[in-house]
């Protein structure tokens, strides 16, 4: 096995007296596709903000691989239509943080780059506000790549989609998976897409939480809700 991306050690964190995460500990391989699923309140928000260094663990470490950059997918929220950037210019924001008139060579190149690899390049000049659903959250995913990250989260991104816009995406995101070897932490209510898109699931349960793997071959061994779905015949 090679180094993992990213370790979790004994991490511990509540708010206030309410203890979310005791002695968590996981580790993510490379290139792996793993759900994180659990309840509402869980605490599935407040692990990716611990991840993401936004929030200091009360014990515990949270290690990446050296040089790992991270790109991050927020749920599916509508804009306006009168939102009057075009697809190109809102993928640019997060290249330059800014919007200037010009751009270098190679910043012109990598955004081509990102508008072909999300399947956008003939409706980079349509005005955001316009653009369906699907292809608004594909932007989004547009811009949590043009820092070329070797890991994406994607935090309830799938959530509000309907179901062919939703494996669109995660076609897309599997896409890039194989492609570019992109870890992938997808967190998610949607079992179905945990099921066919993942290989391995983070359960966070109030009592703790666990990485498993997501085995068909085992189904006892996975939560119910994951559990393949046996078909009877009628009699
Ligand atoms: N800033 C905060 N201060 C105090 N408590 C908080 C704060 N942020 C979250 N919590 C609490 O921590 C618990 C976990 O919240 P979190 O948003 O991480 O859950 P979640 O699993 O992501 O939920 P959902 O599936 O509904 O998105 C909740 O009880 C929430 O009220």
């Amino acid at each position: 096995m090679s180094e993992p991306i990213l370790s979790v050690s004994k991490l511990n964190f509540g708010w206030n007296d309410r203890q979310l995460f005791k002695n968590l500990s996981f580790a993510l391989q490379p290139g792996t596709m793993t759900s994180v699923i659990g309840p509402n309140g869980v605490g599935k928000t407040t692990l990716i903000r611990l991840l993401m260094g936004q929030l200091t663990p009360a014990s515990g470490t949270i290690s990446w691989q050296h040089g790992v950059k991270v790109g991050y997918v927020p749920q599916f929220r509508n804009l306006d239509d009168e939102y009057p950037l075009t697809i190109r210019a809102f993928v640019q924001l997060s290249q330059q943080r800014h919007l200037v008139p010009w751009h270098s060579a190679a910043e012109q190149k990598r955004l081509d780059e990102v508008l072909a690899a999300t399947h956008l390049t003939h409706l980079q000049n349509q005005c955001l506000g316009m653009a369906s659903g699907g292809e608004k959250q594909k932007a989004y995913l547009a811009q949590a790549l043009i820092d070329n990250p070797s890991f994406l989260v994607l935090d309830e991104a799938t959530a509000s989609l309907d179901v062919a816009t939703k494996v669109e995406l995660m076609d897309l995101v599997k896409e890039l998976n194989q492609k570019m070897n992109l870890t992938v932490l997808f967190i998610t209510h949607d079992m179905d897409l945990a099921k066919q898109y993942t290989q391995q699931y983070l359960l966070i349960e109030k009592e703790g939480a666990a990485l498993m793997p997501i085995d068909f071959m085992n189904p006892e061994s996975m939560p119910k809700e994951l559990r393949p779905t046996v078909e009877t015949e009628d009699k």
